[in-house]
């Protein structure tokens, strides 16, 4: 191996072919293993921490020394000194001779660095924690790559001429106050800037490859001068910023650091897809609603807003996590799922949700009255009292519908009218269309228990009352309400088995001009109604069997006549059309031919998709015990014991259109309202004696005998016992045990009763109601 000398500059002048170890032992001579070790782990031999991605060296570093002998008092580097912090032999950027690439001289209080003139292939040079001012001599480094001048007491902002591959700046800790054009440092890719005493921002427009800048703890009150510099993280903590500014352009940025600023808006950090972290510690925000301003931030993933006044709002942590549903992590601590999920359920709850917490919270509020039993629970055969539920986006027709056929069907239906905070359109009477209650009443009679479910839709209340459902009972009538989908959902969870219908707008424009030409909508509010409508689409797509029935409402003269032949069917009051073809069920496409519109043939596929149709199930044990109290209720009746009840059995039967009846009927006393409720404690209906029950049966009934305990009961057991329909269901077995069919006793079970149409959950139909109830006269 051959070393002849060691010139001027670090080169050596003779060909190295062979081990070069004792070459580097020579650079190292004096630091030994231990010290070459230590000097890297402090940050020498080019590898200084990184901070924000630029190469800082740390203020409580302490230096060491590289030198087998101590600087001159004057702060000179001798070439004796220099030469032996030399480091890293390789090849020249000529390629032509072997030099040391690397001097690295940490923390010497050096003042004058001139020698190093001469040092013209160094690709690396570290000169931190010294006393330098002139750095001149880097003009003499053409291939310099990396440069490392922290801490020291340079005021001239890069005073050399620019090497043309310089990569990696750090001036950390000088005493600059002025940036000047950069344009000739093509290749500068980081420069690290953090406390010197700049005020602002100038010169980087045309460093085209600086990807990481660090501007932390300056004088800096303004973000400019960025123009488009490809930055990927830029640090401007410690600043005197107050407003985020012209940083839109600043398309690449990834990492942005604005900690300990004067910043109180975030607006103005729109438009940077790429940004992915923000650090904001130690601002003036004091708003919430600042941070929608990074709604639109695709990839924001990382927040930190410690030490804001905003971290004292209610809810602070919450609300953050609900705006900006991406983040994962905030205010340096994991977001978590479940964080995740209760913020979505706070602010915007699913469907599902705020009909589960609106059922929850009028179940509570029952539960602190006096325990009532209603005629609509009563577990006799009448109950549970049979209901008809319009739904569909707002301004569908709903409400239109609801009224004709209650005053076509009124012998079957009554409308119930909800109560509502919104005041009275023009036109609409109080107590017709709604009950319009004041805000406060609406909540006196939701803590005392009054609604069954209600929904807050536009900024106004909406509730279905008890009494609504009950007062149309006392008549022997359904209740036919209207209503949003959160109302359904809510009543899906009572005891009651409303029989659902969904008006659809399968025609959106006709549906939006349908809106406008009311007149009573905003524009917001259409848009808002409009984009419930796939809400519906949703719900009917992934629980298949939901509505019992979907009815295009495009044109509401349609709408109704199919909506007439779905309740003339439900009601029986109608057989099967000529041919059997005419029959208004989502498995069965309505032909053209009769007077009924091809009503399926317009609702979307996602709608009309053909349901599956369940079996019925298993008979469960109430369910057996029920058909065991009829047949002996029959029994008895027959042997003449009980002889009211075979004719309440089959009462249900007077099946009657409803335009023949109406002359008749309309002119029937009504029943005193009060008349038929009973405020009674629950225990009641145990004693009666009227209809002993079995065992199986007397805990249902004393789980029907509150509205609250709607839920105690499993599915099966509601099936057997509420549905009123079970009287009719039980008809030929009941018929079969006593053999009445050939007594004329028992009708045949309509058609329409072996599957509820459009329904896979339950195949046997809701109660038909009975008719309007004849009042007896009393005996003169
Ligand atoms: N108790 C209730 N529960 C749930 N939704 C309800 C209730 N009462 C009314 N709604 C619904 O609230 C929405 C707003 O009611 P509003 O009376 O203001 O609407 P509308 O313009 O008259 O609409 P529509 O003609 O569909 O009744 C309607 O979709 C209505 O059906």
């Amino acid at each position: 191996m051959c070393l002849e000398r060691l010139d001027r500059g670090g080169v050596h002048r003779c060909r190295v072919t062979a081990d070069v170890s004792p070459l580097l032992g020579n650079a190292q001579r004096g630091r030994g293993p231990a010290a070459v070790s230590e000097h890297r782990r402090r940050g020498g031999g080019g590898r200084g921490r990184r901070e924000h991605g630029v190469s800082v060296h740390l203020p409580a570093l302490t230096p060491f020394s590289c030198l087998s002998a101590p600087p001159d008092e004057d702060g000179k580097l001798t070439e004796e000194e220099a030469r032996a912090c030399l480091s890293n032999l390789g090849r020249s950027a000529r390629g032509l001779e072997y030099a040391y690439l690397c001097l690295s001289i940490p923390g010497q209080n050096l003042r004058d660095v001139s020698i190093l003139c001469s040092y013209i292939y160094l690709q690396k040079l570290e000169l931190p924690f010294n006393k330098i001012k002139d750095l001149s001599c880097v003009s003499h480094m053409p291939y310099l790559i990396t440069l490392d001048a922290s801490h020291n007491e340079i005021s001239d902002f890069f005073g050399f001429k620019p090497p043309k591959n310089l990569k990696e700046v750090n001036f950390s800790h000088n005493q600059m106050s002025a940036m000047k054009d950069l344009s000739a440092y093509s290749s500068l890719r980081r420069l690290n800037l953090d406390y010197n005493m700049f005020h602002e921002i100038q010169g980087l427009e045309n460093c085209v490859s600086l990807t990481h800048l660090s501007l932390a703890h300056n004088r800096i009150s303004s973000i400019e001068g960025l123009g488009n510099v490809p930055l990927k993280e830029i640090s401007l903590r410690g600043n005197q910023i107050q407003r985020i500014k012209n940083v839109s352009q600043l398309q690449t940025l990834q990492s942005f650091d604005l900690a300990f600023n004067k910043i109180q808006s975030l607006c103005g950090l729109k438009n940077l897809d790429l940004l992915g972290t923000i650090d904001l510690e130690g601002n003036q925000v004091s708003e919430i609603k600042e941070v929608s301003h990074l709604h639109d931030l695709p990839l924001l993933r990382t927040l930190n807003l410690k030490q804001n006044p905003v971290q004292d709002e209610p809810d602070y942590r919450l609300a953050i996590i609900f705006l900006l549903q991406r983040l994962t992590s905030l205010d340096q601590q994991e977001v978590t799922v479940e964080e995740k999920v209760s913020t979505v359920n706070k602010y915007d709850p699913p469907v599902e949700v705020t009909a589960a917490r609106d059922h929850m919270m009028h179940l509570v509020y029952q539960l602190t009255q006096p325990q009532v039993i209603f005629d609509s629970t009563l577990a006799d055969v009448d109950t549970p009292y049979p209901m008809l539920v319009l739904t569909g986006p707002q301004a569908c027709g709903k409400r239109e519908l609801a009224h004709k056929l209650c005053r076509d069907f009124c012998d079957f239906f009554a409308y119930g009218a909800c109560h509502t905070t919104r005041s009275p359109y023009f036109g609409e009477v109080d107590g017709c269309d709604y009950h319009f209650v004041s805000e406060e009443d609406f909540h006196d009679m939701i803590r005392s228990g009054k609604f069954i479910e209600t929904v807050r839709y536009d900024r106004h209340l909406y509730g279905l009352s008890r009494e609504a459902i009950e007062s149309a009972a006392r008549e022997g009538l359904a209740c036919c309400v209207h209503m949003e989908l959160e109302g359904v959902l809510s009543l899906r969870n009572t005891y009651l088995e409303p029989r659902y219908v969904l008006l659809f707008p399968t025609d959106r424009e006709a549906y939006m001009r349908r809106m406008q030409q009311r007149g009573l909508y905003s524009h917001a509010q259409i848009d808002a109604a409009m984009s419930r409508i796939h809400l519906y689409v949703q719900v009917h797509r992934e629980q298949p069997g939901f509505f019992d029935n979907v009815i295009p409402c495009d044109d509401l003269q349609e709408a109704y006549k199919a909506l007439s032949q779905v309740m003339r069917e439900y009601l029986g009051l109608e057989e099967l059309a000529e041919g059997g073809s005419v029959r208004a069920t989502p498995d069965n496409t309505c032909s053209a031919g009769g007077s009924l519109v091809n009503c399926w043939a317009k609702i979307p596929s996602e709608l009309s998709s053909k349901m599956p149709v369940r079996t019925a199930p298993q008979r469960s044990l109430v369910e057996i015990a029920s058909i065991q109290r009829r047949q002996q209720l029959a029994q008895e009746a027959l042997t003449g014991r009980s002889p009211g009840v075979i004719t309440q059995l089959i009462h249900r039967f007077p099946l009657i259109a409803p335009a023949a009846v109406d002359a008749h009927t309309s002119s029937l006393p009504l029943q005193d309202p009060s008349e038929n409720r009973c405020v009674r404690p629950i225990t009641w209906l145990q004693d009666t004696s009227l209809f002993p029950l079995s065992s199986q049966e007397s805990r249902a009934s004393s789980g029907l005998s509150t509205h609250s305990s709607a839920r105690v009961l499993s599915p099966e057991d509601l099936d057997g016992h509420l549905d009123m329909g079970e009287g009719i269901r039980d008809m030929p077995s009941l018929g079969e045990g006593l053999n009445l069919r050939g007594s004329g006793l028992v009708s045949p079970a309509p058609a329409t009763l072996t599957a509820r149409p459009g329904s896979d959950a339950k195949p046997i139909l809701p109660p038909i109601p009975s008719g309007r109830r004849t009042i007896e006269q009393p005996n003169p």
